[in-house]
Parts: structure tokens; sequence; C-alpha cells
């Protein structure tokens, strides 16, 4: 009896989370003078342009050239070109890299213990990352391990740390916007809807880079605390 109850709970309580992080965290992106919102309907995007300095974004992209290998994907995709980049985890402990990462938790308004270690990502040309969702698809293999590591991914920071000589943008093709690079600028959507449930219209893609190299950091946001465990990739 009692651990029926307690299953429900849960359930209830996951959904509603979502829902209440949606509407807290585009509160309090709205409310912040530095923040333009994406005139789309389908999704909830968000531009803060000039959120990192100069030197913090090429502090970032040192580290990213440093440590970078080929980056991975959760599921098997039947497409070896499906994402082409490469990826490096940057240590949130590193005094470097720790003042960034909470400022990035702290414009969001989620506790830092919800977000995924920060990613870099690099991009030369020809590279890209096929359109995707950030979000968890929950019939998926892979859900089980997410779930117990701190469940859904809910929004979404990225920051491009250079200018692009050409390509890179980042297309959203349902929600129909997409974003050219620009040093130092950050954006962040929300995964889920306005309710809580995963938003289809969130699919995106990093565009194949034509000329120049791309850096970005990305960093994703859990619904509950994000307990480090190892995962499969491919
Ligand atoms: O490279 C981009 O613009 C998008 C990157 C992305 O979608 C991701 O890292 O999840
Ligand atoms: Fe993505």
């Amino acid at each position: 009896m009692l651990n029926i109850f307690a299953k429900k709970q849960n359930q209830t309580s996951g959904s509603l989370a979502r829902a209440r992080l949606s509407r807290q965290v585009a509160t309090r992106l709205e409310a912040n003078p530095a923040v333009r919102k994406a005139k789309v309907d389908a999704a909830q995007i968000y531009y803060y342009p000039g959120f990192l300095s100069d030197a913090e974004c090429d502090l970032l992209m040192r580290l990213i050239d440093a440590n970078r290998r080929p980056s991975t994907l959760l599921a098997p995709s039947q497409d070896p070109e499906f994402r082409t980049s490469e990826s490096c985890d940057l240590d949130r402990w590193s005094p470097q890299v720790q003042p960034i990462d909470e400022r990035m938790a702290n414009l969001i308004g989620v506790p830092p213990e919800h977000g995924e270690t920060m990613q870099g990502q690099r991009y030369a040309p020809g590279q890209q990352f096929r359109p995707h969702y950030d979000w968890f698809s929950e019939n998926q293999e892979y859900w089980a391990a997410m779930k117990a590591s701190g469940g859904q991914r809910t929004w979404t920071a990225m920051i491009y740390l250079n200018e692009v000589e050409e390509g890179g943008a980042t297309w959203f093709p349902q929600a129909g916007i997409r974003v050219a690079p620009k040093r130092g600028m950050l954006l962040a959507w929300n995964n889920m809807k306005p309710d809580g449930a995963p938003n289809p219209a969130t699919l995106h893609e990093g565009s194949p880079v034509v000329k120049g190299t791309k850096y970005i950091i990305t960093k994703w946001f859990r619904e509950f605390r994000w307990i480090h465990s190892p995962v499969q990739t491919y």
C-alpha cells in the first residue's frame, strides 16, 4: 500500500515539478532586462547577448582545444554523420569554470546541483549535430539510468564562444528559428512545454560549419539533482 502511494506521488510531483520549472524559469528570464525572448510561439527560447566576456570565451576555447574527444550519443544512430563534432567535459570545480557554471545556474534560477557537467563542443568545417531533442525519450533503453540520475532534462543553456565565418547556426526547424553564433551570447530554451510535457518543437540541429571553427558550451539542467553516474554512449 505504502509503496504504491509513494510511486504515484513521485510521478505526480515529477510532472508538477516540470511545469513549475517551466513557469519559474520563464518568469525569471523575462524579468531580466539583459534577456530577450525569441519571437516564436512553439517553444520558449531566450537570448542573452554578451553573457560571457571575451576573456572568458578565450579561456573556455583553450580548455576545449586541450581536452576534446569525439562527441557521443545516448542511443545508437544509423547515420554515421549524425554527430560529428568533438566534445569535452569542463570541470565545474576548477576555479576558472566554477564562477561561469554558477552564473549560468543563477541566470536560469535552477540550483547548480541540477546541472549536468558543462560540456564544450567544437565543430570543424563539415562537422554538425543533426536534428535532435535534448529531452530524454522516456521509452528508450537509456531512460531508466537517466531517471535515476536526476530525471528529465528541462532547460538547456548554450553559449557561443566565437563567431563562425560561415555556417554553424543552431536551427530549430519546427519552432522556425535559426540562431547564428555570436561570441559571448547565451541561448536558453525550455525543452518542456509550459505544462511540463516534452516539447517536440524544441527539435534543433547544430548546422554544419562551412568555414571557420565553432566553439560552444552546453549545459543541461535536470528536473532533480543530477547524480553523476557512468552511462553507455555510442
Ligand atoms: O551546436 C549547436 O548549435 C547545438 C548543440 C546542441 O544541440 C547540443 O549540444 O545539444
Ligand atoms: Fe542539443
